[in-house]
């Protein structure tokens, strides 16, 4: 029986592995609103092979998330090539870009985004579920204990602290086995305190072997990053360890 917090093996659609390779080659994307482009992101070159903590820092409007899309599947480039897991999704067709997303990418979202009517449980076991894992009862147990949620699992969202809600939402997104974390200012929400726990486990995520993109524009958080990557304007104007090296996250102040 696998153990449910280990990443799962990808396979692609001949059942090889296909590592959690991430490649975007020469990406463009164009929004145009009457009349007017928006260079949202620009000749975008990003490659990441490894498990690691990589934050992608840019002030507002920068192509943060546009870029997280990309690499979620869940947008394509105006021009150049995506290949995530080695698949390239610009030519792959909707039902193996859908797999690809489903077995490769989970999502981590600012406002938690948990569905209030479940329980954190029934919350957690849908991204089990969705993945099509196993036993999903055993999997959302065992995650939920992982993220010292253990005791709270017939708990509603509204019954629950922002922290714990972001806990329940990175439970859940652990519980797809999914190798590749994207989370989208996951702290922004949170104090300062509860902000650095959520971090923590993040990185402790990517100690496990997962791949944790973190976006945001809060300078300090990148610090701790075993990766950064600068957006300006659409443009990556910076990518490598953080200035100064890597800081303890417990050495954090924002
Ligand atoms: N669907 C869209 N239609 C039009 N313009 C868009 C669309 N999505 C993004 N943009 C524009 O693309 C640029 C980059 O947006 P994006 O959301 O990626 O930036 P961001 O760095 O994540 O910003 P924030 O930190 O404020 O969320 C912005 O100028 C934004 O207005």
């Amino acid at each position: 029986m696998d153990s449910a917090l280990e990443p799962q093996r990808i396979v692609n659609a001949h059942g090889q592995a296909a590592g959690t390779r991430i490649d975007l080659d020469d990406v463009c994307r164009y929004f145009t609103v009457g009349g007017a482009t928006v260079k949202a992101l620009d000749q975008v070159n990003l490659h990441v092979d490894e498990s690691a903590f990589v934050v992608v820092l840019g002030a507002s409007g920068s192509g943060k998330t546009t870029l997280l899309n990309m690499i979620g599947a869940l947008d394509n480039p105006t021009s150049g090539t995506v290949r995530l897991a080695g698949v390239e999704l610009t030519s792959a067709s909707r039902a193996e870009r859908t797999r690809i997303r489903r077995h490769t990418v989970s999502f981590i979202f600012q406002s938690f985004n948990l569905f209030p009517g479940l329980t954190a449980r029934e919350n957690v076991q849908f991204g089990a579920d969705v993945a099509g894992r196993d036993e999903p009862g055993r999997v959302a147990a065992e995650v939920l204990a992982q993220v010292g949620l253990g005791e709270r699992a017939d708990h509603f969202a509204h019954q629950l602290s922002g922290g714990e809600q972001q806990r329940v939402a990175i439970a859940r997104a652990l519980a797809t086995g999914n190798p590749i974390l994207l989370a989208d200012e996951p702290t922004g929400e949170l104090d300062f305190r509860t902000g650095v726990q959520i971090l923590e486990l993040l990185r402790d995520q990517a100690r496990a072997g997962r791949t944790v993109i973190v976006v945001t524009h809060n300078r300090e958080i990148s610090r701790a990053a075993d990766r950064v990557i600068e957006l300006s304007s659409g443009h990556i104007v910076g990518d490598g360890p953080p200035e100064g090296g890597r800081a303890e996250l417990a050495d954090l102040h924002w």
